[in-house]
């Protein structure tokens, strides 16, 4: 199990110091969460911050787009430093065509959808991804709790990994606190992605364990 804090509920006032913390806590990959004001109803930020990051870190970083037509941003995403470049499959008319530019780019491929999105839009595209993230609460804010109706699409993403001989690492987002994450643990997940629960020790290394099923 892979755990990926989100970095939307860190001490921004303390960056360095909390890329710092995740990283000797011995988490996985840096969850850096894009909102556009469009395609969710909130703002975040993009390229200063994640340059800055990726000047100061080798993690993985995990850019979950939340952006309308992403496609128009995933070279400058790449520049930046992501490692994983995740889009939703809602935000744009050419999912296929996304993806084929973030693979271009030489970045890992990543695809989401959400809580209401049925888990069989992803099929036609399921072959060109590294990553899905199976979205557990309605994207645009930290804080919000875990939608259990989607478990089942970790299951689904499960089964038809191992049916279609595929490697896609299966991410969950949203909710994820040492109750839920058993029930993703449970259906098959293998990257954990938690803010609030997160940031809210003072010890990182605990909720690395307890997301990590330890
Ligand atoms: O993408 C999102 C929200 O849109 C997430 O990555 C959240 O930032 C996770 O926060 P918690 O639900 O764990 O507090
Ligand atoms: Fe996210």
């Amino acid at each position: 199990m892979k755990v990926a804090p989100s970095l939307l509920s860190c001490n921004f006032m303390k960056l360095e110091d909390e890329i710092n913390a995740i990283e000797d806590a011995g988490a996985d990959y840096l969850h850096f969460d894009v909102m556009d004001g469009m395609f969710v109803p909130n703002l975040s930020f993009a390229f200063p911050i994640l340059q800055q990051i990726r000047a100061h870190t080798n993690m993985t970083i995990d850019t979950h787009l939340m952006v309308q037509k992403p496609e128009r941003y995933i070279q400058s995403f790449a520049d930046a430093g992501s490692d994983i470049i995740t889009v939703h499959v809602e935000a744009t008319e050419h999912i296929h065509r996304a993806l084929q530019l973030i693979r271009d780019t030489g970045k890992k491929v990543g695809i989401t959808l959400n809580p209401g999105t049925p888990i069989e839009v992803l099929i036609p595209v399921l072959h060109m991804v590294d990553l899905v993230l199976v979205m557990t609460v309605n994207p645009g804010f930290g804080g919000q709790s875990f939608i259990q109706e989607c478990l089942s699409k970790i299951e689904f993403l499960n089964e038809y990994r191992d049916e279609h001989q595929l490697s896609y690492e299966i991410e969950v987002d949203g909710g994820v606190n040492n109750v839920s994450a058993q029930y993703c643990i449970d259906s098959g997940a293998d990257v954990l992605v938690a803010g609030s629960y997160f940031f809210k020790h003072d010890d990182y290394s605990i909720p690395v364990r307890v997301l990590k099923g330890e």
